[in-house]
């Protein structure tokens, strides 16, 4: 389907950059690290987008810029089309929600599940005692929780119902976005497609849009309908999800995909194969970033940044291999094992 078929985008990030600036003493220059780097993306109502990288790639500051709770260096956020800063900050946490990845340490662990759920309607003043007693226990019959446990506290429940908690309270107030940061990471595998599973179904009986944060390609195959990997700050291949799985075009997506054949896919991204260690983001690589660890690059990755471009159905790829047709017959000699 073309983006015009599709409606006009819900969430919209516009050369998303985010530098912090680092300091390593009092009388040290400062130097910078190129966190997020010119990120565009436009995300479509019932959207579940998926952004996968490895550990320091900059997919949570991406997330923390999209909820509105870290401020760009440059470029902007859209909700609906409206820049997310004239949204104001309680009509923005109403249309977009965060789940984290550790329910535990999100929960209060002193306030009884009821008021962890409510708490979100209570902030903004939605319905009165009775009314929210009841929004509570219908949203816990929707997050399969029983209702036996509305009084009980979130140490006494399993990691699998404290993280149906946290959504619950996440979409309490209807939010129409939710941003997922590694939303089953800290589970058991036996309950992460539970979880999974219930994403999808209250996506679809709620209508919500996800974007979901993660280093784990088995939760994108299973969830997301669209794909963009995360490399030193840039989205490098955007594109939907079966066409991604089918045919990954960028060479570290290529790695990537290799990579979910190894079985411990639980804690980060598995050792690629890729030769070198991930690049520090305070000192980048030249030209394209993930030169020195492609094995594909040709004369001139070194010096010149790669352009996007589009993917066949929608997307796109950012790669010199695509910008130059004839330019695998230039490749350099892979430092790096063959991909
Ligand atoms: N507040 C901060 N100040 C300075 N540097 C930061 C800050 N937050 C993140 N960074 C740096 O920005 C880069 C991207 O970090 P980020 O946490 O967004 O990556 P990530 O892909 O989410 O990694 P992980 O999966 O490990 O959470 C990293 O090099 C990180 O050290």
């Amino acid at each position: 389907m073309s983006g015009k078929e599709r409606g006009q985008p819900i969430l919209e990030a516009e050369g998303l950059t985010k530098t912090y600036m680092l300091s390593s003493g009092m009388f040290a220059k400062k130097r910078e690290l190129h966190a997020v780097r010119g990120v565009d993306l436009d995300i479509r109502q019932g959207d579940i987008l998926g952004i996968v990288g490895e550990s320091g790639c900059g997919k949570s500051t991406l997330s923390r810029m999209l909820l509105g709770l870290e401020a760009p260096t440059a470029g902007q956020v859209k909700i609906g089309g409206q820049p997310i800063e004239e949204i104001g900050r309680a009509a923005l946490s109403r249309k977009v929600q965060p789940i984290f990845q550790d329910p535990f340490s999100s929960l209060n662990p002193r306030k009884t599940i009821e008021s962890i759920i409510s708490l979100p309607l209570r902030l903004h003043g939605i319905g009165d005692a009775a009314s929210r007693k009841r929004e509570v226990r219908e949203m816990m019959e929707r997050v399969g929780l029983p209702s036996r446990v509305a009084r009980g506290y979130p140490s006494q429940l399993s990691g699998g119902q404290r993280q149906r908690v946290s959504i619950a309270r996440a979409l309490i107030t209807r939010p129409d976005i939710v941003i997922c940061d590694e939303p089953t990471s800290a589970l058991d595998v036996s309950v992460q497609s539970q979880i999974l599973n219930m994403l999808q179904d209250l996506r679809n009986e709620l209508n919500l849009t996800y974007v979901v944060i993660t280093h784990d390609l088995a939760v994108i195959e299973h969830l997301a309908t669209e794909i963009a990997v995360m490399y030193l700050g840039r989205v490098v291949e955007r594109a939907e999800t079966g066409r991604f799985f089918d045919d990954p075009q960028h060479p570290y997506s290529q790695a990537l995909l290799k990579s979910v054949m190894t079985p411990d896919t639980s804690l980060s991204i598995p050792e690629l194969g890729l030769g070198t260690a991930f690049p520090d983001p305070a000192n980048p690589p030249s030209g394209c970033a993930f030169h020195p660890r492609c094995a594909k690059r040709f004369e001139g990755c070194d010096r010149i940044a790669p352009s996007p471009v589009p993917r066949d159905g929608g997307g796109h790829v950012e790669c010199r291999l695509f910008e130059t047709p004839d330019a695998g017959a230039q490749q350099e000699p892979a430092m790096t094992e063959e991909i």
